[in-house]
């Protein structure tokens, strides 16, 4: 039926239970044969096949919502409200525009940083939602001054090479502030399989795996991991051998222990 090639594929295995607040978390155990890169993308494809029957924006709607749970769970809004959003040319950037607008419905108050934005309908879309909600959206950096939490959702599994103009100098940012840093799939310059690089080396404080975690998460070194995308059917998990951790209750995120990579 899937017509993919068979992957050494992570096995994401639920190992000793334990309850923590009433909810059970799993450890997970990441037997890595392949890269896990190709899981990701391949789960992705095919949901969004013919098969699998979902759109972009579904994916990119519950990856976005993925984003704002895992900030509403590790910085209070009352502390911390002021969140920049920092949205990168493709769909790493649409999950932050989402993510941007389920923070103001949460109460925070997001503002958009995007510097490079395509024509594309699907991001104009987003755009138009949020500034329907008066969220404050700039093409030149705003600074850092009034900001509490920075997200990084400038690129995902795509980027390769050196980073390019206009992105260098949030990056720069990215490594030099002391603003908490919640990164969407990937940190922004890194490999994504070999992790930082010679050219950018910053450390997240979060970070929000969409689908399953990239090869890169062995060199995160920040306070919290989520898995975020609860959107893989049973069949397709089977196919892929890849057990989905269990996600609490309604959520859409599920904080995974930082020993288990
Ligand atoms: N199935 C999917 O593809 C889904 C992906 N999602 C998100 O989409 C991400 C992948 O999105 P994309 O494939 O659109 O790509 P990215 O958003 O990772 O980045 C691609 C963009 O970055 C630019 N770029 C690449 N290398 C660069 C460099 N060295 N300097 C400057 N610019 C550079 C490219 O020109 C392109 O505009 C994932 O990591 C995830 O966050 C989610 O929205 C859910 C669905
Ligand atoms: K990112």
């Amino acid at each position: 039926m899937f017509g993919l090639r068979k992957f050494n594929a992570p096995v994401l295995r639920p190992a000793a239970p334990f309850i923590a607040g009433g909810l059970t978390v799993f450890y997970l155990v990441a037997k890595i044969q392949g890269a896990m890169i190709d899981l990701a993308q391949a789960i992705d494809e095919e949901l969004m096949s013919t098969a699998g029957g979902f759109s972009v924006d579904q994916l990119m709607e519950l990856a976005g919502l993925s984003v704002a749970q895992a900030v509403q769970k590790s910085f209070d809004k009352t502390q911390f409200p002021n969140i920049l959003v920092c949205v990168g040319p493709g769909n790493n950037g649409g999950d932050g525009l989402v993510a941007a607008r389920h923070l103001f419905h949460f109460g925070y108050k997001p503002t958009l940083y995007y510097p490079k934005q395509p024509n594309k309908d699907l991001y104009q879309r987003l755009l138009t939602q949020c500034r329907n909600l008066n969220v404050p959206i700039h093409q030149e950096f705003p600074g850092d001054q009034t900001t509490d939490v920075f997200i990084d959702s400038i690129f995902g599994f795509s980027f390769h090479g050196e980073v390019r103009d206009p992105f260098k100098d949030i990056i720069q940012t990215f490594e030099q502030t002391k603003k908490p840093i919640v990164a969407v799939d990937i940190p922004s310059g890194w490999d994504v399989e070999q992790g930082p690089t010679h050219h950018v080396q910053y450390q997240p404080d979060v970070l929000v795996s969409l689908t399953a975690p990239k090869l890169c998460v062995h060199h995160f070194k920040g306070k919290k991991h989520f898995l975020g995308g609860r959107f893989v059917p049973p069949h397709l998990a089977k196919q892929f051998d890849f057990q989905v951790p269990d996600f609490p209750e309604g959520d859409q995120v599920v904080e995974l222990p930082l020993s288990s990579f």
